[in-house]
């Protein structure tokens, strides 16, 4: 065990320097996300006025770090609980937040921490996040991410005012698009656990809406992809699945080639067409969502894309124009579960919580998911 950690029963807390300054960067939308609860120092910087303690389970994985960081730099008291099974510590220790090591699913961990932390809201990130592992591990995923977050749910919801809860959702829930862009309200079908194990949460979300007033949002994020603009954080994921970083580990020679999955999808170059957000949009939304629900406004679910479809070979080009390097390119098969084209519909949480992507477009997300790559730790 490192400097700056010590234990508290089975529990642990990681106790690194705070992040050095409280500043939120400019040109990021957040003085919208702050309003009424911020000021702009001398050099234009946004610092909050209300100190949040803010509780982030998974907050040890690539989404959740990031979001960790970006809360301690608006001034946010925040702790983390993650059961490290795919996070990492060292990301946690980036923001300077508090890591609690522990599960979701157990319930007297939680309600002690609930009692010791009093978070004012809770963003849930904590899942188990391969479709097509899901496939095949079905009980393992409906296991960590349906049943743990109910027992997560009980002990949020036996409190007498259950703090708000942003939920990470996925367009996984949708299945197979009957139209493209997907709007929130398109049929829900998963074809597949993970999906499946989501829209059960949605659903108990709903439940415990009517039956404990809890007030929530789930947030069904599209492709999360890019890094930290500074290069902080960035995707680490163990095996990793996803294309972006795959593409960029093959320029960085620690893979031989580029598989291609399917050339003969009905799209303009046969690839399938996806939807990339960059995780900093990603986390941005998280707080106008808390700042939405904060306000009084009404729980629901909100798609994250970055509003425009890219095929697998426009990324690949990306990432060959990005780091002027060429890409050894295979193409194989369709990899079973892929709908062709996945594409938000964001109308909805540009109109109700006043989102906009703002470092979404695909040379900025490979931009920085490079700079991050080539500094990762490991
Ligand atoms: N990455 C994407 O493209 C994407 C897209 C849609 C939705 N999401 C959702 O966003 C969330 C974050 O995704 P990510 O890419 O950061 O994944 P990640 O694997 O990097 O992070 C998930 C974190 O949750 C932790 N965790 C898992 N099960 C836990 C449990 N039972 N108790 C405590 N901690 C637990 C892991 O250790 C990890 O730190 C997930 O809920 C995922 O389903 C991700
Ligand atoms: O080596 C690879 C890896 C991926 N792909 C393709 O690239 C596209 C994007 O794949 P990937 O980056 O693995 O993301 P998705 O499978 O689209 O899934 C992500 O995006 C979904 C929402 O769209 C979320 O539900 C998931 O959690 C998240 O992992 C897909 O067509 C893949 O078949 C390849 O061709 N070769």
């Amino acid at each position: 065990m490192g400097k700056g950690f010590f234990r508290r029963g089975e529990i642990v807390w990681h106790t690194v320097p705070a992040a050095p300054s409280r500043q939120v960067g400019r040109g990021t939308g957040l003085r919208a996300v702050l309003k009424g609860n911020a000021e702009e120092n001398k050099t234009g910087a946004i610092v909050a006025h209300t100190k949040q303690r803010i509780l982030i389970a998974g907050g040890a994985g690539y989404i959740g770090s990031q979001m960790a960081l970006m809360l301690a730099e608006a001034g946010h008291d925040v702790v983390v609980l993650d059961n490290l099974v795919s996070g990492h510590a060292d990301a946690v220790a980036v923001s300077g937040a508090r890591l609690v090591t522990g599960d979701i699913g157990d319930a007297a961990l939680v309600g002690w921490l609930l009692d010791e932390v009093r978070p004012d809201a809770v963003l849930h990130f904590a899942a188990l996040i391969e479709a097509g592992q899901s496939v095949q591990e079905s009980e393992r995923y409906l296991e960590n991410n349906h049943r743990r977050t109910l027992v997560f749910l009980d002990a949020l919801t036996a409190r007498n005012v259950p703090p708000p809860l942003v939920f990470s959702s996925t367009a996984a829930i949708y299945g197979e698009p009957q139209t493209v862009p997907i709007p929130e309200d398109h049929p829900a079908k998963p074809i597949n656990p993970y999906g499946q194990s989501k829209l059960l949460v949605e659903q108990a979300l709903a439940t415990r809406a009517e039956s404990h007033g809890l007030r929530w949002a789930a947030l069904r994020y599209f492709n999360a992809a890019g890094a930290d603009p500074e290069a902080r954080l960035g995707e680490r994921h163990e095996p990793e699945t996803h294309l972006i970083p795959l593409a960029l580990h093959t320029i960085l020679g620690k893979r031989a080639e580029m598989l291609v999955n399917g050339k003969d999808y009905d799209t303009p170059d046969g690839t399938c067409i996806r939807d990339y957000v960059h995780v900093t949009d990603l986390c941005r939304a998280h707080l106008l969502a808390l700042e939405h629900l904060r306000e009084g406004g009404e729980s629901g679910a909100f798609n994250l894309g970055g509003g425009e479809g890219r095929s697998v070979l426009e990324v690949l080009r990306t990432v060959e124009r990005v780091t002027d390097k060429a890409l050894p390119v295979r193409h194989g098969p369709r990899r079973p579960g892929d709908p062709a084209r996945l594409v938000a519909d964001i109308g909805k949480a540009k109109r109700v919580l006043g989102w906009e992507p703002a470092l979404s477009d695909l040379d900025t997300i490979v931009e920085h998911a490079w700079a991050w790559e080539k500094k990762r730790p490991g």
